[in-house]
């Protein structure tokens, strides 16, 4: 094993045990010193025994004297020979992994025997994080207090707002008053100069706000025109934080593995980065929106319109619509086509899922790859009138795109469970026209292990760009293009009925839980437009990081020690 330089060293009181404590530029270690060597000074190699406790310096939060804790526990351990000798102390905060991808942060105090090693302590580690500059400094907070179970305000407050503090990150916070105030103070009037990043306090719509401010602010300052379906989008600079306080979460779920503002706040708090696609969403040359979940036509489109009623349900109401869009067992008809996304290394149905790290997501074609050539070509090609895209005519219970897995709480392992956050690709899956009881098969396959496009009126493509037209288009005036959506009219020649009463020629768009006021789409996927305050699901083997015992070998000169 390779061996960490030891920037400091000294044996420290933690509790009222004595422990050797090292500092490489990576790991903070300590150990407890066995009694028989406790009064040896330095470091020892013999002991193998002693368990050996350590943080990875990019995990550590902060660290600051204890005067006020310190005295209290000077009090507690009078008599205590060990708390005479070492009156100083300096607290290191961290993150501590807890399972289940949930993240806490701990915090560990060492007793010094002076002043100035404690000192000398505090400014070696700060002179360590000073050096990971990827880290946040300043950051925009944007609160929807009416989102999930209006919980928002308090979550900012009593969870993040301290670890902010703790981190030393200052925050300018926003609460919105209305719907879009997000969208629009980004778009135009923040001053995004001052800081490092954008936090958004909600659920998926909340996120979606602050998606939409800062892509639309970041082409306006290119001079990017993004109604325009194959215009160059200029990735947007400032990382997005989400703290969870929505009714799906699906986004910082499958980021992070867990919809819990703690973890959030201590991902943004270190740094992380994590790339994500977004599909843009055109209606011939006008930008309607742009998604990064989920973007569902008939069964998800229908349970999101009748859930709007509910609101007042709080996230229950999906669950109340899902039952009853379930029973209305609408279809719709029209004509799905779509870019197969051919040059990828993942396909939506093997087992490669997308995790911290992901290969397949570093494999994505850059501009300047043949492979993304070729696919560009080929799609020109098709334009022609020939190959390239393929295109499905058909009755549909429902057309999905999912830009990552949509995991959540509901379904775990989400919509399409091998889908990537960053490979430039969208999977779409369509559901055919089927019995209710197979239909009912399918959506429980989204709460179980089982292969949810495992049926015959299933299939599942990965795409980099698709359409979708339905039956009997109508008249759409400009006006209806504005954000408010109106409810389609029914068509005279209607005749995608179902057989019961809740039935219309048409369905919506469900994009990232809001109603789109279209039916025909054209989609493409923007790889990487977007970075989030996050680093994909970690596998559960990810925490072990290098073995601190590598800080106790012996140095070949006398290392820098604070004793
Ligand atoms: C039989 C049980 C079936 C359970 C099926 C669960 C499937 C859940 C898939 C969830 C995909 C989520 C994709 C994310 C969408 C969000 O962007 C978006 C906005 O989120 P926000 O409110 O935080 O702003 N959320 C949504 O659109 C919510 C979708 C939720 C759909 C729930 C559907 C429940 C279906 C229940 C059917 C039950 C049939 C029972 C028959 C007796
Ligand atoms: N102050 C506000 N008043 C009303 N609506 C708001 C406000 N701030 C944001 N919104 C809107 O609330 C909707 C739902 O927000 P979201 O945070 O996603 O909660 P939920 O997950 O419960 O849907 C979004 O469409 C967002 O634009
Ligand atoms: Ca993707």
């Amino acid at each position: 094993m390779e061996k960490q330089q030891r920037l400091l060293s000294s044996k420290l009181f933690q509790k009222s045990r004595q422990v050797e404590v090292a500092l490489s530029r990576s790991v903070l270690a300590w150990r407890e010193v066995e009694k028989s060597r406790k009064r040896g000074s330095g470091f020892s190699n013999s002991s193998e025994t002693a368990r050996s406790h350590g943080v990875q310096v990019c995990e550590i939060l902060s660290v600051h004297k204890t005067e006020e804790d310190h005295r209290s526990t000077r009090s507690k351990n009078r008599g205590n020979q060990h708390f005479l000798q070492y009156p100083h102390a300096f607290t290191v905060s961290y993150v501590r992994r807890t399972g289940q991808h949930q993240w806490r942060c701990s915090d560990i105090t060492f007793h010094c025997a002076s002043q100035g090693v404690c000192d000398q302590w505090i400014e070696a580690i700060n002179e360590q994080l000073s050096l990971l500059t990827n880290r946040p400094k300043s950051l925009l907070v944007y609160i929807n207090p009416y989102g999930g179970k209006r919980r928002g305000k308090r979550i900012y407050e009593q969870k993040v707002a301290p670890l902010f503090r703790r981190a030393c990150i200052s925050a300018d916070v926003i609460v919105t008053e209305y719907a879009n105030h997000a969208r629009d103070h980004l778009k135009t009037e923040a001053n995004l100069d001052k800081y490092d990043g954008v936090v958004c306090v909600g659920g998926d719509g909340m996120f979606s706000e602050i998606l939409h401010g800062l892509v639309a602010r970041t082409q306006a300052d290119h001079g990017v025109d993004q109604n325009q379906p194959d215009a160059e989008l200029v990735p947007c600079f400032l990382r997005i934080g989400i703290i969870p306080a929505g009714s799906t979460d699906c986004i910082c779920f499958a980021t992070i593995g867990t919809s819990d503002p703690v973890s959030s706040a201590l991902h943004i708090i270190v740094g992380d980065s994590q790339p994500m696609d977004v599909c843009s969403v055109h209606h011939d040359d006008i930008l309607l929106r742009y998604s990064v979940s989920l973007l569902g036509y008939g069964f998800y489109g229908d349970v999101l319109t009748d859930s709007e009623r509910k609101r007042w349900l709080g996230p229950a109401r999906y669950d109340l619509s899902g039952v009853k869009t379930f029973l209305s067992h609408n279809y719709y008809e029209g004509t799905v086509s779509f870019l197969p996304a051919e040059d990828t290394m993942g396909h939506p149905r093997d087992k490669l899922r997308c995790r911290s790290g992901c290969r397949v997501c570093q494999h994505k074609p850059s501009s300047e790859d043949g492979e993304w050539e070729m696919s560009e070509e080929k799609e020109k090609f098709t334009k022609d009138g020939s190959s390239g895209w393929s295109v499905i005519h058909g009755k549909f219970i429902a057309i999905n795109a999912a830009n990552m897995s949509c995991a959540c709480p509901r379904s775990p392992k989400g919509l399409s469970p091998s889908a990537h956050l960053a490979d430039g690709t969208a999977d779409l899956i369509i559901v055919r026209k089927c019995s209710r009881l197979d239909f009912f098969r399918h959506l429980l396959r989204h709460t179980n292990k089982d292969d949810q496009f495992d049926h015959p009126f299933v299939e599942v493509h990965r795409v980099r760009k698709f359409r979708f037209q339905p039956r009997h288009q109508e008249l759409v005036s400009l006006e209806d293009l504005s954000e408010t959506p109106k409810k389609t009219g029914f068509s005279p020649m209607c005749t995608a009925r179902t057989t019961c009463s809740y039935s219309a020629s048409h369905s919506s768009w469900n994009c990232d839980g809001e109603i789109l006021p279209h039916a025909a789409i054209q989609v493409s996927v923007q790889c990487q437009l977007i970075r989030l305050f996050a680093r994909g699901i970690e596998e559960q083997q990810q925490c072990v990081f290098e073995d601190p015992c590598t800080l106790w070998a012996p140095e070949p000169s006398k290392p820098h020690s604070a004793d």
